[in-house]
């Protein structure tokens, strides 16, 4: 469990507290994988070692799934692509001369005649991997969603496709013979475990946590400053290098190979161990593939028949890859985050040894800056959303917008954030920021809450404020520590560890608000923060906000239905109606202002909130 103490400690921690927990958890499963090759090592026959060896180079290309599959939720069929373009390089380089001479006769000079050594071929094959990797994933990422995983499974038609055409290089649909057989146990045990240390370590860099929150929420993620575009080709130019040195393991370890062996069955197998394990955590991907390697080992002795308790049993001819599908089916119906969950191990975090001190550090004071719209204007298909307002935020004060339901509020405020392009007019955040986009504004320091709370529930309420904090702060010790802080203002440190998803309603609110806060803003763009908030969370709310304008001198900009509120906390009004703006001034002048009482207080409550006085 995170401790919390009020002071920065002393000494800089060796590692931030997440890659602590991360390594230990990494070397826990490289622990139980050397174990098993130990086993088999001093115990078993040839064959049970060969079952060790091909686990572990399963291990390899199903960590590379879970890499890119795992942190941004995008579902791959094409990693049975790139584990058969490693097998086919590592052929190449490594096949003896003589006898590429008279497999490869028709094989390109540039290719022929290398003879490397297993590893001096890895060391290829893993800097063809970042290449290939750049190449795919730099077009296949500019899609979303389903898009992109209909995209990997043309990617994977497409480089079958390939391998198969290009007879002189790769013997087409023949086998590929001739490699030398040099993966043993140790030599896919040690890889496996270097794959299992980035696969768990990957989760906790600014790129995992980046690619974990997009996955989660796309606009929320922006809204903090996360790039999810640079963060997924991160991560799926790192799980094909994974892949791809399976895939390099696997052709010395078959010796001969054709297209077939990564096409659609091993993708599928692949896919099946990470969703049996669980697909979003390296925990997951471990646990999926010593569990399906045991299945398919049992039952794959039952597929050629053979006599079960007097019973004489038929062929059964694709029984293994059967048993995978109806494991796979029962896992995503009983149990669809997997049989290991979405948690990983989190060793440390179980411990008191992973006390995060919150930082003492003050955080930065917003110098003088303004946010301003120039004639800004937003339609939708026949709406006038937000009808030609020009306005000017400063720093240092708090406005609220008012107006009644439909008036535009939002879509002006996401106008402000960068999350609307608008129709006509331009903001400015009184500094460059390029191609108008939400993550660069964040980034910029114009951070925002949403009406509908948009927090990554699947990641630790800490995880939640990191994000934001590593967009302004490049040193994770640092970060999880402004993060640490920002928590501790909201009262959320005790929860710090647990799940966001179980964070009651208000509390929700709260965590939002300490991610904006955690990118150090210049303004504080609240949509609705008390919707939902009884009138004691209200008032600890207002509360709040008082004492972090008073800190950093920010400014904040909240839209708000309850009067109350923005009577108490706002020293600027600006009444919106039909898009447009109808009174701008301060709270008083607004509740007197005739053209506001006739547009927006027609009821009776609404004048009976509208007349609420300051406390
Ligand atoms: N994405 C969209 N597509 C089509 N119409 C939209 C879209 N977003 C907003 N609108 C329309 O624009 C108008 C203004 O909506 P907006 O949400 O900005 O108002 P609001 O003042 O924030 O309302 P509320 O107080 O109910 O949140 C509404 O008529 C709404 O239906």
């Amino acid at each position: 469990m995170v401790s919390v103490t009020a002071s920065e400690t002393r000494s800089r921690p060796f590692l931030p507290a997440a890659f602590r927990n991360a390594f230990v958890d990494a070397l826990a499963m490289v622990a139980v994988l050397v174990l098993a090759g130990l086993a088999v090592f001093l115990f078993g026959g040839a064959a049970m070692q060969r079952v060790v060896t091909y686990a572990a180079i399963m291990l390899t290309a199903v960590l590379g799934l879970q890499i890119f599959s795992g942190n941004t939720g995008i579902v791959s069929f094409g990693h049975a692509a790139f584990v058969g373009l490693g097998a086919y390089a590592t052929g190449i380089l490594t096949m003896p001369a003589a006898l590429q001479r008279t497999a490869l006769r028709d094989l390109p000079p540039f290719l022929a005649g290398h003879e490397l050594s297993f590893f001096a071929a890895l060391a290829v094959v893993l800097v063809l991997a970042v290449l290939i990797g750049l190449l795919t994933g730099t077009p296949l990422l500019r899609l979303s969603g389903s898009s992109m995983a209909i995209a990997t499974l043309a990617m994977l038609i497409i480089v079958y496709t390939l391998l198969v055409a290009s007879r002189e290089i790769t013997r087409g649909s023949q086998p590929f013979y001739g490699v030398p057989r040099e993966v043993g146990l140790w030599t896919a045990v040690v890889v496996a475990s270097i794959a299992l240390l980035a696969a768990r370590l990957f989760r906790e860099t600014s790129f995992g946590l980046a690619a974990r929150a997009a996955a989660d929420d796309e606009r929320g993620a922006a809204a903090v400053g996360v790039d999810h575009r640079t963060a997924r080709l991160a991560a799926w130019v790192l799980s094909a290098v994974a892949a791809m040195a399976a895939g390099a393991m696997m052709a010395q370890f078959l010796g001969a190979f054709s297209p077939r062996d990564f096409y659609f069955d091993l993708g599928f197998t692949l896919l099946a161990m990470l969703i049996v394990g669980g697909m979003s955590s390296s925990l997951g991907a471990f646990a999926g593939v010593v569990v399906t390697i045991v299945v398919v080992e049992v039952v794959r002795r039952f597929e050629g028949g053979g006599v079960v308790l007097g019973f004489q049993l038929p062929v059964l001819f694709g029984l293994t890859q059967g048993v995978l599908a109806v494991a796979m089916i029962l896992v995503i119906w009983r149990r669809p985050t997997g049989l290991f969950g979405d948690r990983e191990l989190d060793l440390l975090r179980r411990s008191e040894s992973a006390s995060i001190a919150a930082s003492a550090e003050p955080p930065r004071r917003a110098g003088a800056g303004h946010v301003a719209a120039d004639h800004l204007s937003r339609r939708y298909a026949g709406v006038v959303a937000v009808d030609d307002v020009t306005l000017s935020f400063d720093t240092d004060s708090i406005t609220g917008i008012i107006g009644p339901n439909g008036a535009g509020k939002t879509t002006l405020l996401n106008m402000l954030a960068g999350d609307v392009q608008p129709s006509a007019g331009s903001v400015s955040i009184g500094m460059p920021v390029g191609k108008a986009s939400a993550f660069r504004f964040a980034r910029a320091g114009i951070a925002r809450t949403f009406q509908n709370i948009r927090i990554f529930p699947r990641m630790t309420v800490l995880e939640n404020v990191v994000v934001a904090a590593r967009q302004v702060e490049p040193d994770l010790a640092a970060a999880e520590a402004a993060a640490m802080r920002e928590l501790a203002r909201m009262g959320l440190e005790a929860f710090a560890d647990r799940p966001a998803a179980g964070l009651a309603y208000g509390l929700r609110r709260r965590l939002e608000v300490a991610r904006a806060l955690a990118l150090k803003p210049r303004f504080l763009l609240l949509d609705e923060p008390a919707a939902g908030m009884n009138a004691v969370e209200t008032a600890e709310l207002v509360a709040i906000l008082a004492a972090v304008r008073a800190e950093r001198r920010i400014g904040v900009i909240l839209i708000e239905h309850d009067m109350r509120l923005v009577m108490n906390l706002c020293e600027r009004v600006v009444v919106i109606d039909h898009g447009r703006v109808i009174a701008d001034g301060t709270p008083a002048e607004a509740q007197t202002n005739p053209a506001v009482v006739a547009a927006y207080l027609g009821s009776r409550t609404a004048r009976a909130h509208m007349d609420a006085k300051t406390d």
